[in-house]
């Protein structure tokens, strides 16, 4: 199903060209209207997805031990700005009543929810929720490392900074040796 519609986008961006004083007829951006728009279908495609959804594969496993998958890579776009952020996000959860998903399927919950006009923080809050409502685990933690091009390549102009942004559910808001041992896992 398209997530969006690209005549509207094609429009929107002659508009852009026009306004920023370029020559949308000009040979060079003659085709821009539609690449922008089939990368916008691109790079908003989670905004009909509902991450949750890939946790009903479901294995009955028998471990109610750490479960963490790091390293996620991700590109966003942030939506104050429409341009990227990008980093890694790292995803632990301790399984309860052999609700055990996929590995896959946790790094595709961070796609699903990258792909959208999006706040960092809200990514790291919806990856854990998601988590929490449909495999209802003893707990979930969520760290997200980012670097955002609206603080790199315009504005403040900080290139090399990154933002980290953590959520924590379930056992994990109550333990800190549980937490420390995925942060371990996570800087090793
Ligand atoms: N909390 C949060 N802020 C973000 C995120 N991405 C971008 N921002 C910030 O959103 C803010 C928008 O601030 P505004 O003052 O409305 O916009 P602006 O004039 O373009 O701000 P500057 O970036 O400071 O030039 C900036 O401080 C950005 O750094 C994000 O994922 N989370
Ligand atoms: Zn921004």
């Amino acid at each position: 199903m398209p997530t969006v519609n690209k005549a509207q986008i094609e429009e929107a961006v002659r508009m852009i060209l026009q306004a920023i004083g370029e020559d949308p007829e000009r040979e060079g951006l003659l085709d821009t209207p539609k690449r922008v728009a089939k990368m916008y279908e691109e790079v908003f495609s989670g905004l009909n997805q509902d991450p949750g959804e890939y946790f009903e594969t479901i294995f009955g496993e028998d471990h109610e031990e750490l479960v963490l998958v790091k390293d996620i890579p991700f590109y966003s776009m942030c939506e104050h700005h429409l341009v990227p952020f990008f980093g890694k996000a790292h995803v632990a959860y301790l399984p309860r009543n052999g609700k055990v998903t996929g590995l896959s399927k946790l790094a595709r919950a961070v796609e699903a929810v990258a792909k959208r006009p999006q706040l960092q923080e809200r990514i790291t809050s919806e990856i854990a929720n998601s988590i929490m409502d449909r495999l209802q685990p003893h707990g979930v933690m969520v760290v997200v490392e980012a670097e955002h091009m609206c603080m790199t390549m315009r504005g403040v102009k900080k290139p090399g900074s990154k933002t980290v942004t953590s959520a924590v559910r379930g056992i994990f808001v109550e333990n800190a040796i549980a937490r420390s041992e995925v942060l371990s896992f996570i800087n090793n």
